[in-house]
């Protein structure tokens, strides 16, 4: 199995390469030259397996050659051993035919975990083979950070730094990145938005010298290899649901792009997928552009779900890349604008392509805290508030015919300030994570300045 880049100019690489690169080094990301297929029979089979049965099935046709059968079945069974839920990954009926896909029973309390616990499991595997040590620069509007510190926290061939906007994630998820006290982590609190952070680390792995100086590995969704591991829980959820006789829809709170492209390659297995939905908050340049056809930026408004709060959002790129026929060249372009003049307009093609399989809806804070509380009353489930947008958005776009399933993509205590606001309630942490206010924190501010984060980090790694 190999990976190509989508803007046609990187070396096409095997899934450990693909892995170890992170952004291809034209700039763009890699994607696998085929998907493989999933035949109904493997499909229903999954229906009331356990989840690593499932990820080991689905995973394996991608990585090939990089890792033997028993030796990603037990990675796989490492990776998910800490869930605090049996079922990793459990459906809940919020009303007739909408369920809700919780998420939120790792270590870090958000759907990051699937991926990143996985791919810590795969890093290292990799990384003892070959003899080599990496340096692992993410950035983070909250969650993807604390997952990728408690994945590789404490290993001495990693480094880990995240960048994440100062001021901008909610106190739990800073407490999360700044409070593990391992001399690998470094929290790093740019001045800047999210989109600012991930351009760049974006900056620094197109900057070859200084990649290849520092052995720069990516944890973001930048790595095929993140999309891949968040492609399991659709194809568990489905099969539960009675695909692949019954089609499914889901509707994704999103801002990367990633978890809903996750679920784009699942359908392209074969996964019978009626609807992805894109559930975007008040930043829902994904929402317009789907609506419109022009991508616009605008500048990021803070929000009560700040794990969205994104405009440039990164995975759209993979989708743009099929849309337009593999055209990397016809990709880069539109990247390019992207930089250049903030934005772009999709061929009249290339968005019909895309309305094939996506739709979209927004929802505005009030919206947000308003499903909170309703929720809530006439469930018992107490969601977080990108779950949230994720609902509203759902609750509008479902067919009365086909069931759709919402990703709770983060446990509420997570963001105990705007679930208290809409319903009173103070959700609690988990008891592993009960001192999290009591355990010093430790962070570096930095500007959002390239060279003076490249020196900061390299001036680390020499210590
Ligand atoms: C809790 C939560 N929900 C939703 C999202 C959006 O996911 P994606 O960036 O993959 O679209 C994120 C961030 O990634 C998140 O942390
Ligand atoms: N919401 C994310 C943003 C980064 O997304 P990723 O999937 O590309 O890592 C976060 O919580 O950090």
């Amino acid at each position: 199995m190999h990976y190509v880049s989508t803007r046609g100019q990187a070396p096409a690489l095997d899934f450990e390469a693909t892995m170890l690169a992170g952004l291809a080094r034209d700039g763009g990301l890699y994607v696998p030259e085929r998907i493989p297929e999933m035949a109904p029979a493997e499909i229903a089979a999954l229906a009331g397996a356990p989840y690593e049965e499932a990820a080991l099935r689905v995973i394996a046709p991608f990585t090939g050659e990089a890792f033997g059968e028993a030796a990603l079945s037990d990675m796989i069974e490492r990776a998910y051993a800490g869930f605090r839920h049996e079922a990793r990954a459990p459906l809940k009926q919020l009303a007739p035919n909408h369920f809700l896909l919780e998420l939120f029973h790792g270590p870090t309390l958000a759907f990051k975990d699937f991926a990143m616990q996985l791919i810590g499991q795969l890093f290292q595997a990799a990384l003892a083979r070959r003899g080599e040590r990496i340096c692992i620069v993410g950035a983070t509007s909250g969650d993807t950070g604390s997952a990728a510190i408690e994945a590789f926290r404490g290993l001495d061939n990693v480094d880990v730094f995240i960048l994440f906007p100062e001021g901008r994630v909610s106190e739990v998820q800073r407490r999360q990145m700044t409070t593990p006290q391992e001399a690998n982590v470094h929290a790093l609190a740019i001045e800047g938005d999210f989109d600012a952070a991930q351009a760049r680390v974006k900056d620094m792995f197109n900057d070859h010298a200084f990649r290849d100086a520092v052995g720069l590995a990516a944890v973001n969704s930048i790595n095929w290899a993140r999309v891949l591991a968040q492609t399991v829980y659709y194809v568990t959820a489905a099969a539960s649901l009675g695909a692949p006789h019954r089609p499914v829809s889901f509707t994704v709170p999103t801002g990367n792009f990633g978890d809903v492209f996750a679920g784009y390659v699942a359908k392209r297995m074969g996964l019978p997928i009626d609807k992805l939905v894109v559930a975007t908050n008040q930043n829902d340049i994904l929402h317009r552009c789907l609506t419109t056809g022009r991508y616009e930026v605008e500048g990021v408004v803070p929000s009560i779900s700040p794990s969205m709060d994104i405009q440039v959002s990164s995975n759209f790129e993979r989708a743009l890349f099929d849309v337009y026929d593999r055209d990397g060249a016809a990709v880069a372009q539109l990247m390019e604008e992207q930089k250049a003049r903030g934005g772009f307009a999709l061929s009249q093609g290339a968005l019909a392509r895309l309305r094939e399989v996506f739709a979209s809806g927004r929802a505005s804070e009030e919206e947000t805290r308003a499903t909170i509380a309703r929720t809530l009353e006439a469930t018992g489930e107490l969601l977080c508030p990108h779950s949230a947008v994720g609902v509203h958005v759902a609750e509008a776009a479902r067919a009365r015919d086909v069931p759709m399933v919402t990703l709770a993509t983060a446990h509420p205590a997570k963001f105990p300030d705007a679930v208290e606001a809409a319903t009173g309630v103070r959700p609690a942490l988990p008891p592993s994570m009960a001192n999290l206010y009591e355990r010093p924190e430790r962070a570096t501010t930095v500007p959002d300045d390239l060279a003076a984060i490249q020196d900061l980090i390299r001036e680390r790694l020499r210590r």
